[in-house]
């Protein structure tokens, strides 16, 4: 045993009661570990395993929520005296929660329950697709699988139902591969923030930093890892605000929709798991052929909903959860910082003081390490775009019957030599190569590639990049 296990101090438990969660929130330079010590536990759906420790950092706010009741142990607050190798470059990390408490008030029954509906429409489904209907089956109900869109305010906890309903489709053990949709580009999901993109889902997503909420993707997980069966396709819209640029947005949107719907052309068996979309606040697209919407719990938007596609799609409003935390703009902020770490480098999350050994959701946390590289490139073998111009007036402020020199969609080939190119600490999007035949290329195809991985501009002539897949 290391002086740091003899040294430590007591640890706490919590004895959760069957369907109540215990809700934390980590302040910046905490690190935190929870072992399953009694019972069943689940984070936003994704099972905990007895007796290992899970790490949680980067200001991670969650909760581990229990079915039949559950003992979990948290890691010691504070230790006076260690020697951890990352700790010490890390000076203030400490291993307790800025606010903890145990609820017993969850939405999760109604999300269990959207979950059964969802599973025996993609039973339907399947059963339709094999040509086996049951006897009993009603033959005037829908054999479609459940394409279902997550709508809601910010901060509602849109994209953490979405995990939960995706975790439980995979936890069912029929096979599914459910395909998570994130068309909310301040929220990076495998990718950067500024990125939309899709991708199967095999296996239970973890939860352990905000820096990869929807776990790591194959470009920053070894292959030894369960999550590197993550493949997502993403496309570059470079902004986290929606309304940024808005015809650029639907039109990736209905890239990344037909891109699926063309997926599904040939992968009928994978058609049958349904695809869930988690959007930003403001939204509204057909791209996906959606046939369910959730709006969580937000009255007027529900109504709102019912009423325009209330005769064509089922729509169910559902209850937000009590836990879910308001995010700051300076949050926000601090969590993209994370993401675009986190993609370059991996996920390291310090141990915190007393634990020695940990998962990350699971999987070991060596494993999660990168090592990128630095490489000089010269800029005569790079072609640099901006879409659009950086400030735009909107068409209204133009002087009567005057049009737009630059269009929100026209690619504006970018000199780094010139200065104010804008391009010093710039997150690129590097694009997969343009049609090979000269004939076949259009002026806007660069709007339509997908991102292959991304660069980051350091001092004007570096570039470090990491690859997506
Ligand atoms: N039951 C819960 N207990 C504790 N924290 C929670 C709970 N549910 C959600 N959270 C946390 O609240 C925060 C906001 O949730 P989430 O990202 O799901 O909301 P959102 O509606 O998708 O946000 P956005 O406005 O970015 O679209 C996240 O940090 C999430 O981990």
């Amino acid at each position: 045993m290391s002086t740091e296990e003899k040294s430590a101090p007591a640890t706490k438990e919590w004895h959760l009661e069957p369907e109540t969660e215990y809700r934390f929130e980590l302040d910046p330079d905490t690190s935190l570990a929870i072992k399953l010590v009694r019972g069943y536990a689940e984070i936003f759906g994704a099972e905990l395993a007895e007796g290992k420790q899970y790490l949680f950092g980067s200001e991670c706010k969650a909760a581990v929520f229990t079915w039949q009741g559950c003992t979990i142990q948290m890691s010691p607050p504070h230790l006076p005296m260690f020697s951890n190798t990352i700790l010490t470059r890390r000076k203030h990390v400490t291993g307790q929660p800025s606010t903890e408490y145990v609820s017993e008030e969850t939405p999760m029954a109604a999300y269990a329950n959207l979950h059964i509906a969802f599973e025996q429409m993609r039973v339907r489904a399947l059963r339709a697709l094999h040509g086996s209907p049951a006897h009993d089956d009603d033959p005037s109900a829908s054999t479609e699988p459940p394409r279902v869109l997550v709508l809601g305010p910010e901060n509602s906890g849109k994209t953490t139902v979405c995990k939960i309903l995706v975790n439980y489709a995979v936890r069912a053990g029929q096979g599914w591969s459910p395909l998570l949709v994130n068309v909310d580009p301040s929220e990076g999901g495998w990718a950067a923030p500024g990125a939309l993109s899709a991708a199967p889902v095999h296996s239970p997503l973890p939860t352990s930093s905000p820096a990869n909420p929807l776990g790591s993707a194959a470009s920053s997980a070894p292959t030894a890892l369960s999550s590197n069966a993550l493949l997502p396709l993403v496309y570059w819209y470079g902004h986290a605000e929606t309304r940024r640029n808005p015809l650029l947005m639907d039109r990736l949107i209905r890239n990344l929709g037909d891109n699926v719907n063309d997926k599904y052309d040939f992968d009928t068996e994978g058609k049958v798991s349904g695809l869930i979309v988690d959007t930003p606040s403001s939204f509204g697209s057909d791209a996906f052929k959606i046939n369910v919407i959730l709006v969580v719990g937000h009255e007027k938007l529900n109504v709102e909903m019912q009423r325009t596609y209330g005769s064509e799609l089922t729509v169910v409003k559902i209850p937000k959860s009590g836990g879910v935390v308001e995010l700051d703009h300076s949050y926000r902020e601090r969590v993209h910082k994370y993401q675009l770490h986190t993609y370059m480098y991996g996920q390291i999350i310090p141990t915190p003081p007393g634990i020695t050994q940990a998962t990350v959701g699971g999987e070991a946390l060596t494993e999660l390490t990168l090592a990128p590289s630095s490489t000089v490139i010269s800029f005569d073998d790079l072609s640099i775009f901006r879409i659009g111009a950086e400030t735009m007036a909107p068409s209204s402020a133009l002087p009567i019957g005057a049009a737009r020199v630059v269009s929100e969609m026209q690619p504006v080939p970018i000199d780094p030599a010139q200065p104010g190119s804008g391009l010093l600490n710039a997150v690129l999007g590097l694009l997969a190569p343009p049609n090979p035949d000269e004939n076949e290329r259009y002026d806007e195809e660069i709007l339509d590639l997908t991102v292959t991985g991304f660069l980051i501009m350091c001092a004007g002539f570096l570039i470090t990049t990491s690859g997506m897949n």
